[in-house]
């Protein structure tokens, strides 16, 4: 990914929330944002998922610039690339956790066909989650965290961006959802993820440390992932 004279304001006239004049993050990159609350972490991922538009600048994957994508096409191109892991889930409660890994196949409108359910099946046995519970909302919150990671591998995407994916969870779920997540990484998968958590942090071969919008530290450290 490149991004050049990246910018975002949320309102007119006032100071820009991101403004970052040039980063460049290789495929299979695993990346940690970390930064003072309010530093801009979260825009920053949304920006880079194409689920927000920047003001000014370009953002471009494996050649295409995202921020030049009609709505559809920006759609399309993350369902094809990107695995979103959010803070609080995106879960829909009421429902089983098979159907909630199956709902990027839902909203694409097709036809779930024996192997998806399958692969979806496949995705919890990998992080552990009980099937035999109909509902969600029967889970303890790590595992309905590692149901939005399953989620988030349906269409084996070769980029995974994670937002907080510990924030909401205590100790001994955090420690779980972190070594999947990192699982997931290294080989050709991009890993971005921003959070607080030092145990998330300080597994990541590349922190970019964020102030007040601005990139301020971007060192590469020797930590392998899962180290
Ligand atoms: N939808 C929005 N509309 C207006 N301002 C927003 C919006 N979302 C975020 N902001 C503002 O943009 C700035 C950066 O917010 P952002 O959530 O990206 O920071 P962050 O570093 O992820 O913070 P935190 O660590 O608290 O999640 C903050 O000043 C925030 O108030």
């Amino acid at each position: 990914m490149r991004i050049s004279d990246l910018q975002l304001r949320y309102h007119r006239n006032t100071a820009p929330v991101i403004s970052l004049p040039s980063l460049a993050i290789h495929q299979g990159e695993v990346v940690g944002i970390s930064g003072p609350s309010g530093s801009g972490k979260s825009s920053l991922l949304y920006l880079i998922s194409g689920l927000l538009r920047p003001t000014g600048g370009n953002i471009i994957w494996n050649g295409t610039d995202i921020t030049s994508l009609s709505e559809g096409a920006s759609d399309r191109w993350r369902r094809q690339s990107i695995g979103f892991v959010f803070q609080d889930f995106h879960l829909i409660d009421e429902v089983s956790p098979l159907e909630n890994v199956l709902i990027p196949a839902s909203f694409a409108g097709w036809r779930i066909s024996p192997e998806t359910r399958k692969r979806a099946y496949d995705l919890l046995d990998q992080v552990g989650v009980p099937m035999a519970r109909k509902s969600t909302s029967d889970l303890s919150r790590g595992e309905q965290q590692r149901v939005a990671i399953a989620r988030a591998l349906l269409f084996d995407p070769p980029i995974i961006l994670a937002d907080e994916p510990t924030a909401s969870l205590d100790d001994a779920a955090s420690q779980i959802a972190t070594d999947i997540l990192f699982s997931l990484a290294g080989s050709n998968r991009t890993l971005i993820t921003v959070s607080h958590d030092r145990d998330v942090i300080d597994r990541c071969a590349r922190i970019l440390k964020f102030d007040k919008g601005h990139l301020v530290d971007d060192a590469t450290t020797n930590r392998a992932e899962g180290a």
